[in-house]
């Protein structure tokens, strides 16, 4: 299941968010999004996730206009977990993720056996079998999050899109969490912010800096330190690590002046 986005370019409010973005994510691919606070990747992946329509561009799922496909069938091919996912009424956890079948199936057509086990089985899987029946309104950050993850995988798409999965979550469940979306085998774009995280689980990166993308490539032809610098305005060091074979970040600016 091939994305791709091509020249795509919006303004909000006489502002110019996103300005002539293309990205390719192949089949299977894990590819992530990164950039400053306020550099455009959430307003990316809605304008690919159909939010937000893009005033110039083209967005395509499997070689098709995205903005042309049938909802219901973008909805089967594609599964969103949200930065901020607003969920005020009372749904238990369970009827969060059976939410993830809808897209498969017709208008009434009542949950099947297979969709009672696939929604327990995702449910274990993010380590929240246990909350099934509580109200998701009344979860911890990192709780909902991981339930949200977990109806994007009832929704058994190939193709992911994913803004900040990780947030809210605790470095064992990040690293739980990244390795549950690698192992799945699907397409998976995804905003991150932690670089360290990017370079361990992503086949390629993006780098978005006010709206454009500065550099893509491999974690290692990427996260160099003048990059890192001139995007994010922090000093770095960066080695392979002997263990993971992957770049891995040091950030000095902050010891430096703590200890100076
Ligand atoms: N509806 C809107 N109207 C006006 N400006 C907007 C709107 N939505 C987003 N923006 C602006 O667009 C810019 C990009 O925002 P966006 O949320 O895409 O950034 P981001 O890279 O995802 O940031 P973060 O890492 O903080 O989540 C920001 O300056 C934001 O204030």
């Amino acid at each position: 299941m091939n994305l791709a986005a091509k020249n795509v370019s919006l303004t909000l409010n006489d502002n110019p968010i996103l300005n002539n973005m293309d990205i390719l994510v192949r089949n299977q691919e894990f590819v992530g999004l990164l950039g400053p606070n306020g550099s455009g990747k959430s307003t990316f992946l809605k304008s690919i996730y159909r939010t937000m329509k893009p005033d110039v561009g083209w967005i395509s799922l499997a070689n098709q206009d995205i903005y042309k496909l049938p909802p219901r069938k973008v909805a089967r091919q594609m599964a969103v977990v949200r930065q901020e996912s607003a969920i005020e009424f009372d749904f238990s956890v369970r009827e969060i993720v059976m939410m993830g079948r809808f897209p498969h199936k017709s208008a009434f057509q009542s949950d099947t056996k297979q969709d009672e086990e696939l929604v327990n089985e995702t449910l274990a899987r993010v380590g929240m079998q246990d909350f099934a029946e509580r109200s998701f309104t009344t979860l911890s950050g990192g709780e909902k999050q991981r339930v949200l993850i977990a109806r994007a995988l009832a929704q058994q798409a190939k193709l992911l899109v994913l803004d900040e999965p990780t947030n809210h979550l605790d470095i064992h469940s990040q690293l739980q969490i990244m390795a549950i979306l690698k192992k799945l085998r699907c397409t998976v774009l995804t905003a991150l912010h932690d670089l360290n995280i990017a370079a361990v689980y992503c086949d390629r990166l993006y780098i978005v800096k006010s709206g454009e993308i500065v550099a893509s490539g491999t974690p290692a032809e990427v996260l160099q330190p003048q990059l890192i610098n001139d995007v994010f305005g922090v000093d770095c060091e960066v080695s392979i690590h002997p263990r993971t074979a992957k770049p891995h970040i040091v950030f000095l600016s902050a010891i430096e002046k703590e200890i100076s």
